[in-house]
């Protein structure tokens, strides 16, 4: 307690002088407003601590686990383990971040049905309908790939995740997609893109063996530049979207971590992919579900009324690309953070060379639905779009061996056909 208690209140309280008294009652109230006072701090401070406890960790690349975390244990721990085993020792053992999402599915199934060990990581945030990125989980667990509920910003758990695998590979693609939203969200695209990329190669490049890291860039980096076809060459110094502003910084970040650590690094940079199981966030998704509930569909133009175009490559295409780009992929350099010498950096276009028109987009739908769209034309927002995309995909055809084969038609009648069956009623997802 209080100095007050111990050198001036009377341990016998009748032996006190008269004159001292009122002095002794006042320094009595001084000492009863002050124990009160130290009280409530008390209280205060203990309250501060428990919103502490509760509070959950920083976005950032906090160390500490949060309460209620969803993984550790040895049945844990085990299923981690089950799940990454490769089918032989040429095999890869790759961590496939983003695995619920759209290409993570998808690439994962892949590396799987090949006998690669493969091990899923996803924070199954609620960007778009959750329902479907449980649905896509379901359809990996029946095909032995398990997904860790986490996110790349926790480093304690990408670093017990290295602990029990050793990983030859990352297939990174988890990152906050969509062009458009990073006006209402910018710091979701830092969070992720930015913190969660450097949290991921931080854990790689701890890690020994150091994995070689193949990742998600977009055609998006090309921004302003209007010489056609994008060529990996161009100018990608002139974002027109804080998501593109984000991928740029991705590969320019991925330079550092291949020049400081050794780590063999692979940006891909992938061109409007659609197919079955996309997301709902993209044009030719939510058009598709707009027609067919007869709502009216906004078909964008650009500033000088023309037409907008995308290179939209199909998934298939897309996973033979990422597969290319891990089969090709160097060893990392270095090992336990210490480079060893020069490793592999690479950039690939991932398109599929031949834009089309949003509005034949619209046609094609119109035409595997049989239902007329409800159509309505206005200029494009200036909110990040561009107005084309086209990819030069000569160094992914030299290196990778990528040769897309889907046309947009073709593509389109097996999205069609997925969404009818998964959106049906009989649908058992
Ligand atoms: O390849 C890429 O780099 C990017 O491709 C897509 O971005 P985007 O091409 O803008 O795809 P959508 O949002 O599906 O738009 C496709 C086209 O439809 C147009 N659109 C979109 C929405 C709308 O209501 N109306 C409309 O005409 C857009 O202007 C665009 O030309 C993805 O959303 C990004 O995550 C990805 O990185």
């Amino acid at each position: 307690m209080s100095q007050v208690n111990e050198h001036h209140a009377p341990s016998t309280p009748g032996k006190l002088k008269p004159e001292k008294s009122s002095y002794i009652h006042h320094r009595l109230r001084i000492h009863s407003s002050l124990s009160k006072l130290t009280l409530w701090s008390s209280f205060f401070l203990a309250f501060i601590l428990f919103l502490f406890i509760l509070s959950p960790p920083s976005p950032s690349t906090s160390p500490r686990r949060a309460l209620g975390d969803s993984w550790g244990g040895s049945h844990w721990e085990k299923r981690v383990a089950k799940s990454a085993r490769r089918s032989s020792s040429s095999s890869l053992t790759v961590l496939v971040t983003g695995a619920a999402g759209f290409v993570g599915t998808h690439v994962s199934l892949a590396l799987k049905r090949r006998g690669d060990g493969v091990l899923g990581l996803d924070n199954f945030n609620r960007y778009y309908d959750p329902n479907l990125k449980r649905a896509r989980q379901r359809l990996l667990d029946r095909a032995g790939v398990f997904i860790v509920d986490g996110d790349i910003n926790d480093a304690v758990l990408l670093r017990k995740l290295f602990d029990v695998v050793p990983f030859t590979h990352v297939m990174h693609l988890a990152a906050q997609a969509g062009v458009r939203y990073a006006m209402q969200n910018p710091g979701s695209y830092v969070h992720s893109n930015i913190a969660g990329f450097v949290n991921l190669l931080e854990a790689c490049k701890n890690a020994n063996p150091q994995p070689s890291v193949v990742w998600a860039s977009s055609s998006s980096v090309y921004g302003l530049n209007s010489k056609v076809p994008f060529s990996e060459k161009d100018r990608t110094d002139q974002p027109a979207s804080l998501y593109a502003a984000t991928k740029k910084a991705g590969e320019e970040i991925a330079h550092s971590y291949n020049h400081i650590y050794g780590l063999s690094i692979t940006g891909l940079r992938f061109f409007t992919v659609y197919g079955p199981w996309g997301r709902p966030d993209m044009a030719y998704f939510f058009f598709t579900k707009d027609i067919l509930k007869g709502k009216q569909i906004t078909i964008f133009e650009s500033p000088d009324g023309g037409t907008v175009a995308r290179d939209f490559t199909y998934i298939d295409d897309i996973v033979k690309g990422c597969l290319g780009a891990l089969d090709t992929a160097k060893k990392s350099t270095g090992s336990g953070g210490k480079k060893k010498g020069p490793a592999q950096l690479r950039i690939f276009n991932l398109g599929n060379t031949s834009p089309v028109p949003v509005s034949e987009l619209v046609a094609i739908l119109e035409k595997l639905l049989k239902v007329k769209a409800k159509k309505k034309a206005l200029p494009m927002p200036t909110n990040g779009d561009v107005k084309f995309t086209h990819a030069n995909i000569s160094l992914a055809y030299r290196d990778l061996g990528y040769r897309p084969t889907t046309d947009l038609e073709t593509g389109l009648r097996k999205f069609v056909k997925w969404y009818l069956e998964f959106y049906s009623k009989k649908s058992s997802w």
